[in-house]
């Protein structure tokens, strides 16, 4: 039987954790790497499951850390943990088709996000609840953004003020969702892409800076110094 948190929540969040973390450098799966003191999958998880709307969640864990992931979730939340797939996607893919029937929420977040406030988890869960199939949270652009060709040259300046940066959690209803990974073709960088596919409308809602993807060195630095200063 699925371990379940509130039996009254809505939500699934499955939290792909299966990647090597390549950019972040050499050493153990990225989301087993220490923050603080601990691995940024148990910050993660301790997040998510502290939203009230949480029902259940799913990790996918690299195939063969899926024993000391259990492990080591088991005093954090009631987790389940799936092996996850050489891509993103497939990791998504594993823990959606993990989801006991029940939640008709399911939320998709990375485990590199590590410090996303259970807030945003909640803002993201009443946006698709309130009527929406798709919900991303998003930051505006801070940077001007050049186009440029294959030799660094640039081509244009690109207008901002329509660009938005991506986060998680990505929130859909359940069956949009599945269909979308059902009919998925080559990988994307993330769900929501997958359900624009289909032609589902997808809409934003306000994302957090904490809710920053621990993808390079600096990033890591930056996550353990908010910790440390509790901003
Ligand atoms: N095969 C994969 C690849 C990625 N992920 C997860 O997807 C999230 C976002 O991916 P990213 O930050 O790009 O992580 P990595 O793929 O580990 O990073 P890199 O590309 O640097 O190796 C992470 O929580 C990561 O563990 C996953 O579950 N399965
Ligand atoms: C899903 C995601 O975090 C949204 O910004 C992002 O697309 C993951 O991309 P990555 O290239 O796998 O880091």
């Amino acid at each position: 039987m699925t371990a379940q948190l509130n039996p009254r929540g809505d939500v699934a969040v499955l939290v792909p954790a299966a990647g090597a973390g390549v950019r972040l450098g050499p050493g153990a799966p990225k989301a087993l790497r220490p923050l603080a003191g601990e691995p940024l999958l148990v910050h993660a998880v301790r997040r998510i499951a502290a939203a009230p709307s949480v029902r259940v969640i799913v990790v996918a864990a690299p195939a063969a850390d899926v024993g000391s992931v259990r492990e080591l979730l088991a005093p954090v939340a009631p987790v389940t943990v799936v092996p996850g797939g050489a891509e993103r996607q497939a990791s998504v893919a594993a823990a959606l088709a993990a989801v006991p029937p029940g939640p008709e929420i399911v939320l998709v977040h990375d485990a590199a996000r590590a410090l996303t406030p259970p807030t945003l988890v909640e803002s993201v869960a009443a946006a698709v609840r309130s009527g929406h199939d798709a919900v991303i949270p998003v930051l505006p652009v801070v940077d001007t953004i050049k186009e440029v060709d294959a030799g660094e040259r640039v081509l244009g300046t690109v207008d901002r003020s329509a660009l938005r940066a991506v986060q998680t959690p990505q929130g859909f209803r359940r069956p949009v969702l599945a269909a979308a990974h059902a009919s998925a073709g080559d990988p994307l960088t993330d769900d929501a892409g997958l359900v624009e596919k289909q032609g589902v409308p997808v809409f934003c809602v306000p994302g957090s800076e904490h809710a920053l993807k621990i993808t390079r060195p600096f990033d890591l630095a930056l996550a353990e110094h908010l910790l440390a200063t509790g901003a």
